[in-house]
């Protein structure tokens, strides 16, 4: 299939969910994550959901690694629409953020991060086998992890396709997808 029959059909697939599905299986993807090695992460990158679009509840992770792994710095995302490119943050908790234009919450302002981070969580609608993933097309993961050296998680309530066909030079490959059921590695 291609990036754009897979958006509809992924789009539709997570509008059928019900807000309790959202919950119970942002808290499986969690169990998985718990069970990552973070011995050597200090920064994961976490994306801020887009509610009414059925994505997985990231906070739960975010408060998971300030109980869990207080030293570990959270990143969060600003996306600029004109360029295409993200402007990351330290994240200082929800009181300083905003839903943009997208139905996206982020930083408001505060502390930008311009050094590495570790891990990444990235969004998608779909991924196949091979670790490729299909978002909303405009390619900010993209821009966002060429030439990262770090690791690249993808988070999905649903398993993976056999092959996204249109795969460009740009396309990055996950290192690892959590599901509710399980995590594939790449
Ligand atoms: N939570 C979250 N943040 C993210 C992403 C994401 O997938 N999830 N992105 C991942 O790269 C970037 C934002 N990507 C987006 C790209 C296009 C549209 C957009 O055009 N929305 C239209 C139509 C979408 C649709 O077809 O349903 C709209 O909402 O009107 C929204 C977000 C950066 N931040
Ligand atoms: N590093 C880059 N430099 C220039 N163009 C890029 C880069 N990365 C991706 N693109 C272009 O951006 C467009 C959108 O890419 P693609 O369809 O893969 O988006 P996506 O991965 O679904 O979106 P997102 O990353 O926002 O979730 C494509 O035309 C792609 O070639």
């Amino acid at each position: 299939m291609t990036k754009a029959e897979i958006r509809k059909q992924a789009i539709a697939q997570r509008k059928a969910l019900s807000d309790g599905q959202v919950a119970t299986y942002s808290g499986a993807l969690l169990e998985h994550f718990a069970a990552l090695d973070f011995s050597t992460v200090q920064t994961v990158h976490v994306f801020l959901p887009i509610a009414e679009k059925k994505e997985p509840d990231t906070f739960l992770f975010i408060d998971w690694l300030a109980l869990h792994h207080p030293e570990i710095r959270v990143i969060v995302p600003r996306a600029d629409f004109e360029t295409a490119l993200m402007h990351n943050y330290v994240y200082a908790g929800r009181e300083g953020l905003l839903k943009n234009a997208y139905h996206i919450l982020e930083p408001a302002k505060g502390e930008l991060h311009n050094g590495e981070v570790d891990m990444v969580l990235v969004p998608l609608l779909a991924f196949d086998i091979r670790g490729y993933r299909a978002g909303y097309g405009k390619g900010f993961y993209d821009r966002f992890l060429q030439g990262l050296d770090t690791l690249k998680i993808g988070l999905s309530f649903f398993g993976p396709l056999e092959q996204i066909d249109d795969i460009d030079a740009y396309d990055v490959r996950l290192d690892a997808c959590i599901t509710p059921e399980k995590i594939y590695r790449f």
